[in-house]
C-alpha cells in the first residue's frame, strides 16, 4: 500500500496521468454521420404469405398460409427486402428442406454478401461526413448472418479502401440489439482515444434463418412475418471539426440492463440449418413490465426519470407488439414513436441496424420528434433479454 502510494505520487505517475489526459478526448462522443442500405429484392407484407408458401412449395399448408396471412396483416409492415430472390431459393432446396444441412451454402453466400450491403451503407455515411475513407481509425461491425475468419470487419475494410492501420472489432450472434452495443462500443473508443473516427456497421440477411413453414414449429412464420434485411452505419467521433463536420446527435451516456429472469424470451441457437431464432410469446409482455424499471435504472442518475414524453425515442422496432408495449409500459403519446412506428413498416425488422435506421428518421423528422432540451433515447432490445440504452442530445 505505501508502496503503491509512493509511485502515483511520484513524477512517473505524474507523466503517466498525463499522457493518459491526452490520450482522451475531451468532449463526449457524437454522430457525425448515418447511412442506410437495402437489398433491391421487395416484397409487399400484403403478398408475402402468397410468395413464401410459393417459393417453398408448401401451399397445401392452408391452415398455416391464412395463419401468416393474419399475421402479416396486423404486423404493422408494407413491404421488406431480401438479399435472397426467388431464383436464388431454387438453386438451393437445402434453404428450404430443414432436414437438409444447409450452414455451409448460407455461409458462403454471406461471405460477400454481408460486407457488400454494410459497405452499400458505410459509402453513404463516409459520403455524408464528407472526409476522406482513410481518415477512420476504428471500425466496430455486427452480425449474426455469417461467420468467416478473417471476418466482415476486413472485407468491408478492404471494400471502403480503409486504411490498413484501422483497428477492428467484430460483434457476433448479439441479436437485434447489436445496433446500440456497437453503437456504445464506438463512443467508449472516440471518448478514450483523441482524433479518432469510428465507423460502425451492422448488416443482416434474413438468408441464415430462412426456412420453409411446418407445422411442427409453428414459431417459423412469426420470423418469416417480421424479419427483413438490411445494413445501416455510423461515423462516430468526438471534438468535431467545425470547419469539416456536423454532429447531429451527441451520445450523453450508454447502459446495457437485462430483464430479470427473462433468458428464455429470445433464443437463438446456429444449427446445420442455419439460425433458428425464436422470439417467446412472453417477449411483449416482459418488456411492457420491465420497460419503466430498466429506464428508471439507465437515466435515472442523469436525472431524466419519469417525464418520458418529454425525450425523442428511437426505439427498436422488433414487432408491434413490442413497440405497443414500449408504448403502454412507458406510458408514451403515441406520436412519440413515430419515427419507429415508421421504420417498422417500410423494412420490418431488420435486426441490429434497424434502430440506426430509426436515428436517420428521427433526424430527417427533427423538428416534429425533438423537444425543448433536445433528448433522447436509443432504445435496443435483444437476447438476454437484454435492453440498451443510449441517451443522445440532438
Ligand atoms: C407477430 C405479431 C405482429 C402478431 O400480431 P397479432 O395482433 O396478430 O397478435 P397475436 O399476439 O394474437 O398473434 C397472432 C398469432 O401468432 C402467434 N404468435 C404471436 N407471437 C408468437 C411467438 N413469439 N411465437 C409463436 N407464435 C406467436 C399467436 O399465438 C397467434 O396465434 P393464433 O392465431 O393461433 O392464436 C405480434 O404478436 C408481435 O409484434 N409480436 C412480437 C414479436 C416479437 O417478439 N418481436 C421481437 C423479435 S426479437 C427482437 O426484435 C430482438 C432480439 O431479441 O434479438
Amino acid at each position: 500500500m505505501a508502496l503503491l502510494g509512493n509511485l502515483t505520487a511520484s513524477p512517473t505517475a505524474a507523466i503517466i496521468r498525463k499522457m493518459r489526459q491526452a490520450q482522451r478526448a475531451d468532449g463526449p462522443a457524437s454522430v457525425l454521420a448515418i447511412g442506410t442500405a437495402n437489398p433491391a429484392n421487395c416484397v409487399r407484407q400484403d403478398e408475402y404469405a402468397d410468395y413464401y408458401f410459393r417459393v417453398t412449395q408448401k401451399q397445401h399448408l392452408t391452415k398455416l398460409k391464412s395463419k401468416l396471412n393474419r399475421i402479416c396483416d396486423r404486423s404493422a409492415i408494407k413491404k421488406r427486402y431480401f438479399h435472397h430472390t426467388e431464383e436464388l431459393l431454387q438453386h438451393h432446396p437445402e434453404f428450404i428442406d430443414r432436414t437438409l444441412p444447409s450452414l455451409d451454402a448460407r455461409m458462403d453466400i454471406a461471405a460477400t454478401a454481408v460486407p457488400d450491403l454494410a459497405a452499400a451503407a458505410a459509402g453513404k455515411a463516409i459520403a455524408e461526413w464528407g472526409r476522406p475513407a482513410a481518415d477512420i481509425t476504428h471500425l466496430v461491425v455486427s452480425t449474426y448472418s455469417g461467420a468467416h475468419m478473417p471476418g466482415v470487419d476486413l472485407r468491408l475494410a478492404s471494400l471502403l479502401g480503409l486504411d490498413p492501420s484501422v483497428r477492428r472489432t467484430m460483434l457476433y450472434l448479439n441479436g437485434c440489439s447489436s445496433g446500440s452495443a456497437a453503437l456504445r462500443v464506438a463512443k467508449d473508443i472516440a471518448e478514450n482515444n483523441r482524433g479518432a473516427r469510428v465507423l460502425v456497421a451492422c448488416a443482416e440477411l434474413t438468408l441464415i434463418l430462412f426456412r420453409a413453414p411446418d407445422e411442427a414449429h409453428v414459431d417459423t412464420i412469426i420470423m418469416q412475418a417480421l424479419f427483413g434485411d438490411g445494413a445501416a452505419a455510423v461515423i462516430v467521433g468526438a471534438e468535431p471539426d467545425a470547419s469539416a463536420e456536423r454532429p447531429i446527435f451527441e451520445m450523453v451516456a450508454a447502459s446495457q440492463s437485462v430483464i430479470p429472469e427473462s433468458t428464455h424470451g429470445a433464443v437463438g441457437r446456429l444449427r446445420e440449418d442455419g439460425l433458428v431464432f425464436n422470439p417467446s410469446f412472453e417477449m411483449p409482455a416482459l418488456i411492457r413490465e420491465n420497460i419503466e424499471q430498466c429506464m428508471a435504472d439507465a437515466v435515472g442518475p442523469l436525472g431524466l426519470s419519469g417525464g418520458w414524453n418529454d425525450l425523442f425515442w428511437a426505439v427498436h422496432p422488433g414487432g408491434r407488439a413490442i413497440l405497443d408495449s414500449v408504448e403502454a409500459g412507458l406510458r408514451l403519446e403515441p406520436k412519440k414513436l413515430t419515427a419507429s412506428r415508421h421504420v417498422l413498416s417500410e423494412y420490418g425488422n431488420m435486426s441490429g441496424p434497424t434502430v440506426i435506421f430509426v436515428l436517420d428518421e428521427i433526424r430527417r423528422r427533427r423538428e416534429h420528434v425533438v423537444g425543448r432540451h433536445g433528448l433522447g433515447v436509443l432504445l435496443g432490445l435483444g437476447p438476454g433479454v437484454t435492453v440498451e440504452t443510449m441517451v443522445l442530445r440532438a
